[in-house]
């Protein structure tokens, strides 16, 4: 399903060298025994996950999907990156299923919620409120204005009907507000962080909306959860990613998570909250970064081939394309471009990709990992999900960081809410 090919990384180090190392961190994920082991539910998630919760997902998703045209996702972070995520890899950017979805909650930005809002405003639609800590101030504030919309032009009975709320099980404000107004409610376990979360509620409500089958995500979770819950280094592609990016990482401060089809933007998205919020503390780690190729070719292509060698490459590729057109022939050839007709685009996209590796690695000296997927849909996409989780803790752990705090996102909180008047924040 995964394979991982280092042969154009140029690694300085023999990966070999890390084998006990990554026996023993793969001991402290799988005994609970490290730093942030409180936040390790993910692990066996795929296995333990609540079942009926589940059913409740897959009924209250069918039985929206029939009273809705638009699903507002309203969540920041961990609480909606995942599900952008899937909805957009599986289903593409011009998906064809009943119900769109859009994101709020996810941005203070005025123009972007008053778009939204004039946009929904005469359509039926719901929302399903996502938040662990149930106290996030741009997913509060989306969530009030649009509640408001809701209630206003369809009634209390109807909007406490169309709002699903995926928090806590125990506590916060969302909480309170969802048991006091009868939403339904979905949990964001409490030993599952926001960058974990989503194959937990956080992920699958909203992905269920979208028409995924959210059986299959779990079943290809399951299988890489199987398959990586293996400490020996020669045969994990999850930890000799994890190994190869540290070792890269010494002496490039930047890596780049390429993709070559669009709809994987958000898969990037989603990478890169991952990776930052887990590693990017005590003045260490490796700055995540992304770019849609060949779109970006043409942007930062030219940096990246002879620009300042800051970065590695991340290679997302994916082998089997959803869909396929072919380039037609012209008996006129005007653009002489009939030396490509009866190949399909992603033949040429896929010798673009071999082109810009060989170009990149062997000529702009910039090391690349590639990771292949085999194709993407709703059970590969899971697995893909599991690889990275267990990369990242292996990767974290190994630069001696607690992967699953994010003590440094608290900072512009506490000077915002001084500068809002907060109560307990004046000064
Ligand atoms: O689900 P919540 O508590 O609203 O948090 C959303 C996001 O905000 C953070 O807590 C950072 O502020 C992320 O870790 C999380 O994914």
């Amino acid at each position: 399903m995964i394979k991982v090919d280092l042969s154009h990384a140029k690694l300085a180090e023999d990966l070999n060298d890390y084998k006990d190392k990554v026996a023993e961190i793969h001991d402290m994920i799988h005994n609970k025994t490290g730093a942030g082991n409180d936040f390790l539910g993910w692990v066996e998630l795929p296995t333990n996950y609540d079942k009926d919760e589940a059913a409740r997902i897959k009924a209250k998703a069918a039985e929206l999907s029939k009273e809705i045209d638009v699903l507002l996702v309203c969540g920041i972070g961990g609480s909606y990156l995942g599900a952008r995520a899937a909805i957009e890899a599986i289903n593409g950017l011009y998906p064809t299923n009943k119900v769109e979805i859009l994101y709020i909650g996810n941005t203070f930005s005025s123009t972007y919620l008053a778009q939204i809002k004039e946009y929904v405003k005469d359509k039926e639609f719901g929302i399903n409120v996502i938040s662990k800590s149930g106290t996030t101030t741009e997913t509060s504030v989306a969530f009030r204005i649009f509640k408001e919309l809701l209630e206003e032009t369809k009634g209390k009975e109807v909007a406490a009907r169309r709002i699903v709320a995926t928090t806590d099980a125990h506590k916060g404000a969302l909480k309170t507000l969802a048991d006091q107004e009868g939403y339904e409610e979905f949990v964001v376990p409490d030993d599952i962080g926001g960058r974990y979360s989503v194959l937990t509620a956080v992920g699958l409500f909203p992905i269920a909306m979208a028409g995924i089958d959210i059986d299959a995500m779990m079943e290809g979770a399951k299988a890489a959860q199987d398959h990586y819950n293996n400490p020996d280094l020669a045969t994990n592609d999850a930890y000799k990613y994890g190994v190869a990016r540290q070792i890269l990482g010494k002496k490039y401060p930047a890596e780049m998570f390429v993709t070559y089809e669009l709809q994987l933007s958000n898969v990037a998205e989603w990478w890169k909250q991952l990776f930052g919020e887990s590693e990017g503390k005590e003045g260490k780690g490796i700055l995540p970064h992304s770019a849609v190729f060949s779109t970006d070719l043409h942007s930062l292509g030219q940096f990246i081939q002879e620009g300042s060698k800051v970065l590695f490459e991340t290679v997302l590729k994916v082998t089997k394309p959803q869909l396929d057109l072919t380039v037609p022939s012209d008996p006129d050839n005007l653009d002489n471009l009939n030396y490509l007709a009866g190949k399909t685009v992603d033949y040429v996209n896929k010798r673009a990709c071999e082109g810009t590796i060989d170009a990149h690695v062997n000529v702009g000296g910039v090391p690349n990992i590639v990771i292949e997927l085999d194709e993407m849909n709703a059970y590969s996409f899971g697995y893909m999900v599991y690889f990275f989780e267990k990369a990242c803790a292996l990767s974290v752990y190994l630069l001696g960081v607690n992967p699953f705090n994010q003590p440094g996102v608290e900072v512009y909180k506490k000077n915002m809410f001084k500068l809002l008047g907060k109560p307990g924040y004046e000064k």
